[in-house]
């Protein structure tokens, strides 16, 4: 049975698609990330798993549940962090674990809990309209893991978090799914979705363009890695004028191309592998090796590739995603976003 299964899922809001007729099936036990500048339609998709939203076309099952007609027993077994959460500022993170274990029949506490997400418990005493944006968030996470869901719904689960806090949201969610839960991660910044996802799907204004591994995306989308390797004088003797002359690289798995640039050999790769064995067969050849360098195809370069938006706008929404943590307001990030790839509607 399917995590999650959707067919033809779609919602309009008016002339705007906001979903536009996804299929899409995550695995048990899988993490998968979804992923897409804002405005793609990723809040959307998982409100209309969860019932917050009704669909317009298409349907949805949710851990072998209609998403629509078997609303409660979905919610029973799913732990969500919501984008843009609704805490009671005057209520103390104590009383918000208590209703998210009872309401969830759980039997943790929410000692457990807290020290799971690493909020302190001088901190959970507190009502939370006082908290940082990080603090929030560990809450809410906190809130989603009562009850031993067997689905994380995990909306922009990083926003607000500093670099350690975004480490530590990913070491939770790899313990999650060894504990055999399923993820579903939803995402704009690039690197945190690869660093912890089985499978990634990119959606781009409400369409699921494509659903694959890491490794399969950066395969189908051309843009792989580069190992430049520089050569003794010889070379040219010992390669016999072609780019690796006798020496076959291109029958090694996951080589793609080989050039010659500025008298360096130029191996074009998608599977990291490739390397050492490009670099063992030249040199099993008589080559002398002299230096070699790799340049990887970013995580950006992927996400531009299929949404055919701008890598250096993406990768500025990453940097400043790392940098500033805590203090970066999510709609500052967002802002960013919308504007440099054209993704957003704000
Ligand atoms: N209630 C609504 N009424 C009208 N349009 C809506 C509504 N909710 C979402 N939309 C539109 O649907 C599209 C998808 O929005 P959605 O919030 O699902 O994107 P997202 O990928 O989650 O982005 P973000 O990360 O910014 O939340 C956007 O164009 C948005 O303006």
């Amino acid at each position: 049975m399917a995590a999650i299964e959707t067919s033809g899922l779609t919602k309009r809001y008016g002339d705007v698609v906001a979903v536009d007729g996804i299929d899409l099936t995550v695995e048990e036990g899988e993490v998968f990330g979804f992923l897409g500048p804002n405005g793609a339609g990723k809040t959307t998709t998982i409100d209309l798993l969860l019932d917050f939203i009704r669909p317009t076309e298409g349907s949805a099952t949710v851990l072998g549940h209609d998403a629509q007609a078997e609303t409660d027993a979905v919610r029973e077994r799913v732990g969500v962090l919501p984008d843009g959460v609704g805490l009671y500022d005057r209520s103390t993170g104590y009383r918000h674990l208590e209703f998210a274990i009872e309401s969830k029949g759980g039997s943790e506490t929410p000692d457990e809990l807290l020290d799971r997400v690493g909020l302190d418990r001088e901190a959970a005493e507190r009502p939370v309209g006082g908290y940082s944006k990080g603090m929030t968030q560990r809450l809410t996470m906190a809130m989603a893991l009562a009850g031993d869901p067997d689905l994380l719904v995990l909306d922009e689960p990083s926003s607000g978090l500093d670099p350690m806090g975004i480490r530590e949201m990913q070491r939770l969610v790899r313990e999650e799914a060894d504990s055999g839960t399923t993820v579903f991660f939803s995402s704009h910044i690039l690197g945190q979705v690869s660093a912890v996802c089985d499978r990634v799907g990119i959606l781009d204004e409400g369409e699921l363009v494509t659903v694959d591994t890491i490794e399969g995306l950066r395969e189908e989308a051309g843009v792989g890695s580069r190992l430049v390797v520089e050569v003794g004088g010889d070379a040219d003797g010992r390669l016999g004028g072609s780019p690796t002359g006798g020496v076959d690289l291109t029958a090694l798995p996951g080589v793609t191309a080989i050039d010659r640039e500025d008298g360096n050999i130029v191996v074009s790769y998608t599977d990291a592998a490739a390397k050492a064995a490009a670099i063992h067969r030249l040199v099993d050849a008589g080559v002398e090796v002299l230096d070699f360098s790799t340049e990887e195809a970013t995580l950006e370069d992927l996400f531009a590739a299929y949404t055919g938006t701008d890598a250096a706008a993406v990768q500025e929404a990453d940097d400043e995603a790392g940098e500033h943590g805590d203090e970066a307001s999510g709609d500052g990030v967002t802002g960013r976003v919308a504007a440099g790839i054209g993704g957003g509607d704000e």
